[in-house]
């Protein structure tokens, strides 16, 4: 007689998986190696930005007050001083009625409040000394890009956990880490079982395929920020397949499988975790693909047991191991985005468990449209190639018509 198993809630196995979060410590890196990690440590501003008054414009610095009566008949006249470009500062505090031309960048003299874009200016030379002059007032503060206009003093700007991005980069390099604390990435162990599963490099034979979730999986995880460890391909055969889990679980912060946890006479994963002792969190999950996706837990740390079928297995990842890889990183939004869309196509079927269908979500000026990638099956992987989105049909009695609106997991790792 075969087990019968209750399924869960979608909501409910992830709540679960999530009660077993770990978080990771952190690590140092060079900046040039950032991009791409979580913060391990808030960005805080050390010194305002910009750290000084400057100049937005090339042009000239001049005292405001001295332009005031300057109109297009009574134009008024500077005495250019000096010449300061970016990274350099004038000789000398400003003095009535002189003007240091300035270039964007650099810093205001001393004395001067305002600058002229060399546009609205003319320029002489008299007896060797060169003038230039206006024809209307400028008010004090004009054109000055501000000390600490951008970033005061003090501010938290990024916190722990964020993912840094180039714009991350610049800021971490505005305020001079040249090396700094990211969490570090969680190793993930990834076995595929499967008498049928050839490697990727061998040809064909009767009866097998190629182990596809494997390197997907891989892929899913490096993209997800965690370190795949790709510990190879386990024939179906118990002893075996127990003894590699419970070797693997003790190098890694997760271990995934994948396949063998349904029901079949070669599906060892539920004895393997029952004779590991580890706690099964849920064996069935009341959803389409992906129902018999299976997560154990031995010694706080989390087993996977996905599906073999490729899409289930890719679902799996998605909606169990993804928020769990981020909340390690400390992301304080581990979960993928839900966007609405419309539906592009029927689905008249009703299910009653929660579809995910691997979807192609595009961007139109109506919003965003979602439409199936190819079949929409649990054992088909060419529908995963086109797959950026998991529309969310709801389990029950009806199905669903085109122009519907419906919620869309994002599964581009948009966090
Ligand atoms: N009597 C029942 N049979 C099945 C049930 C059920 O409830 N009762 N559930 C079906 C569903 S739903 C799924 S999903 C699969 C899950 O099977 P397993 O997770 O145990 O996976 P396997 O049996 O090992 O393999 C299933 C399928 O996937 C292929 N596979 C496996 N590993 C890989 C890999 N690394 N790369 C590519 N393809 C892989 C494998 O060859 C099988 O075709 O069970 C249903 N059966
Ligand atoms: O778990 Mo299966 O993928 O529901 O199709
Ligand atoms: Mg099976």
């Amino acid at each position: 007689m075969v087990e019968r198993r209750i399924p869960v809630k979608v909501e409910e196995a992830v709540h679960k998986v999530m009660e077993y979060i770990k978080h990771g410590d952190v690590e140092e890196v060079l900046l040039k190696e950032a991009c791409g990690r979580y913060l391990g440590e808030s960005i805080i501003a050390t010194h305002p930005v910009p750290p000084f008054d400057r100049s937005p414009y090339d042009g000239f610095a001049i005292r405001a007050e001295d332009s005031k009566y300057a109109t297009r008949e009574n134009p008024v006249s500077f005495k250019v001083v000096e010449t300061i470009g970016a990274g350099k500062v004038a000789s000398a505090p400003l003095q009535p009625f002189h003007a240091v031309r300035i270039m964007t960048g650099a810093q205001m003299p001393e004395g001067a409040d305002a600058v002229v874009m060399i546009e609205l200016t003319q320029s002489y030379v008299e007896e060797q000394q060169t003038f230039m002059s206006i024809k209307r007032s400028f008010e004090a503060g004009d054109n000055i890009s501000f000390k600490g206009e951008d970033v005061q003093k003090g501010e938290v700007l990024v916190e722990k956990g964020t993912k840094i991005n180039p714009g991350t980069v610049a800021l971490l390099a505005t305020f001079g880490y040249s090396q700094l604390q990211v969490i570090q990435k969680p190793r993930i162990g990834v076995f595929a079982t499967g008498t049928e599963l050839l490697s990727v490099n061998q040809e064909l034979e009767p009866g097998k395929i190629r182990n596809s979730n494997a390197p997907m999986v891989c892929a899913q995880i490096e993209q997800s920020g965690g370190i795949a460890i790709d510990l190879g391909i386990l024939e179906d055969d118990f002893e075996k397949c127990y003894r590699a889990v419970g070797e693997a679980i003790n190098s890694v912060d997760f271990l995934i499988t994948t396949g063998g946890v349904s029901v079949g006479d070669f599906d060892f994963l539920p004895a393997i975790y029952e004779k590991l002792g580890a706690t099964v969190l849920f064996n069935k999950v009341g959803m389409r693909p992906g129902s018999v996706t299976t997560v154990a837990e031995l010694d706080g740390k989390l087993l996977f047991g996905l599906s073999g079928n490729p899409s289930a297995c890719y679902v799996g990842f998605e909606l169990f191991t993804y928020p769990i890889i981020k909340s390690f990183l400390h992301s304080k939004k581990p979960h993928h985005s839900v966007v609405k869309a419309t539906l592009g196509s029927d689905f008249l079927k009703a299910n009653p468990f929660t579809r995910f269908v691997r979807t192609s979500i595009e961007y139109t000026k109506e919003g965003f449209v979602v439409n199936p990638a190819r079949l929409d099956k649990s054992n088909v992987v060419s529908s995963l190639a086109f797959t950026n989105g998991l529309t969310i049909l709801p389990g029950g009695t009806k199905g669903f018509q085109k122009g519907q609106q419906v919620d869309v997991l994002l599964t581009k790792d948009t966090n």
